[in-house]
């Protein structure tokens, strides 16, 4: 009999707490594929004077980031990282993007030759000048393979198990068919692609778009408005990924990791919902809004913007790319977001 596969998942926010529930659910199903016990890592902080772990541990609920998911018994919150992923054969990674070249610093030379990765994360890294996958970090510091799983994935629906689909970007075929049946419900559905560079791809610069949204709802702009936002967005999108990654592919835009979750985003995510509160009441900062409003949680369309912008800068193709240059400016404030509209109005599109 083939020895049973260690899973550990590194993260424990909003996203990485339901996965948790759909991981420890879908090992207890199949115990004789996975030790039954599902390490989880979380950072350490205390929640009204308590170790979060132990909340989590004892009352099986993550009353910070998701307080209405239950958690399966199997799930075993720590936050010794290197303790959970000690002897991993899959490596699970669901924290927001800015903290994982840190954690891969820490898992660097700790993790089994023959593992492997799946990529939950959206978002991009800058090291340098250069622009990069999460993926890639990932791959690059732990020299282990990498997949990724994106999608039109609220985090507060699917803990409700309300029906959505995601994509799974895997080169290799048989990798796929095992992350699939690992995070696979009667509730989240998945397809998987090969294309695991647009899926990531997807993922990561529908967060700007996303802001736009926000913004244009703040400012009152109507659903056609939004409509417009979601295609222009869309575009900037493909074109982006066509001028830097020659190698994407521009059908995988119509997966859910693709115009799924762009439209999920930009209606109900919490980069909308932090930028429209901030369109509409523009004396706010964005930081003390993510603050307040979010409660830990982070937001990841101003971060991914600035990294997007990098480049643009860099190769002297901002005019090409006007919604997404515009919104790095808003978010950094070198604009006022009252000129968001203008942005949409003189598109190169229309000219
Ligand atoms: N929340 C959602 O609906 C969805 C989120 N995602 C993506 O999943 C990723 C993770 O998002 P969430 O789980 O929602 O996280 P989150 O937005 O709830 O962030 C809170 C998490 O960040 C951790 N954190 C804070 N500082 C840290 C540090 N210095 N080092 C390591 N961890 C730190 C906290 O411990 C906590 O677990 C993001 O890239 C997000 O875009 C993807 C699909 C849905
Ligand atoms: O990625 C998400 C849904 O698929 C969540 O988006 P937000 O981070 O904007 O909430």
């Amino acid at each position: 009999m083939a020895k049973k596969k260690k899973v550990s998942l590194i993260g424990s926010g909003n996203w990485g707490t339901v996965i948790c529930k759909i991981l420890g659910n879908n090992i207890l199903c199949n115990e004789h594929l996975y030790e039954k016990n599902l390490p989880m890592f979380v950072k350490k902080e205390l929640y009204n004077g308590i170790d979060l772990c132990d909340i989590i541990n004892e009352k099986k609920m993550n009353k910070k980031y998701m307080p209405h998911c239950f958690i399966p018994d199997n799930v075993m919150a720590s936050s010794d990282l290197l303790e959970v992923t000690d002897r991993a054969d899959i490596l699970v990674f669901v924290l927001p993007h800015q903290y994982v070249r840190e954690i891969c610093e820490t898992l660097k030379g700790h993790v089994k030759n023959d593992a492997i990765a799946i990529s939950l994360i959206k978002g991009f890294d800058v090291y340098g000048n250069k622009l990069d996958l999460i993926s890639n970090v990932i791959r690059s510091q732990l020299n282990i393979p990498c997949s990724v799983l994106m999608g039109a994935n609220l985090a507060y629906e699917v803990a409700l198990e309300m029906y959505s689909e995601a994509t799974i970007g895997c080169k290799d075929e048989e990798v796929g068919i095992l992350m699939k049946k690992l995070f696979q419900t009667h509730y989240f559905r998945i397809v998987v692609v090969d294309d695991e560079l647009t899926v990531e791809l997807g993922g990561a610069l529908k967060n700007i778009v996303a802001m736009g949204a926000g913004f244009s709802d703040g400012l009152n702009g109507g659903h056609n408005t939004k409509s417009a936002v979601i295609r222009l967005g869309l575009m900037e999108m493909m074109s982006f990924s066509k001028m830097f990654f020659k190698d994407s592919k521009m059908s995988t835009y119509f997966e859910s990791s693709g115009l799924g979750d762009l439209v999920t985003t930009c209606y109900a995510g919490r980069n909308h919902r932090v930028a429209k509160e901030f369109a509409s009441n523009p004396q706010q900062t964005l930081e003390n809004l993510e603050m307040n409003l979010l409660n830990g949680q982070k937001l990841q369309g101003p971060l991914t913007a600035a990294e997007v912008a990098c480049v643009l800068k860099l190769h002297n193709v901002e005019g090409r790319f006007p919604m997404f240059s515009t919104i790095h400016k808003i978010c950094s404030g070198e604009m006022p977001v009252s000129s968001f509209m203008d942005c949409l109005k003189n598109h190169p599109e229309h000219l």
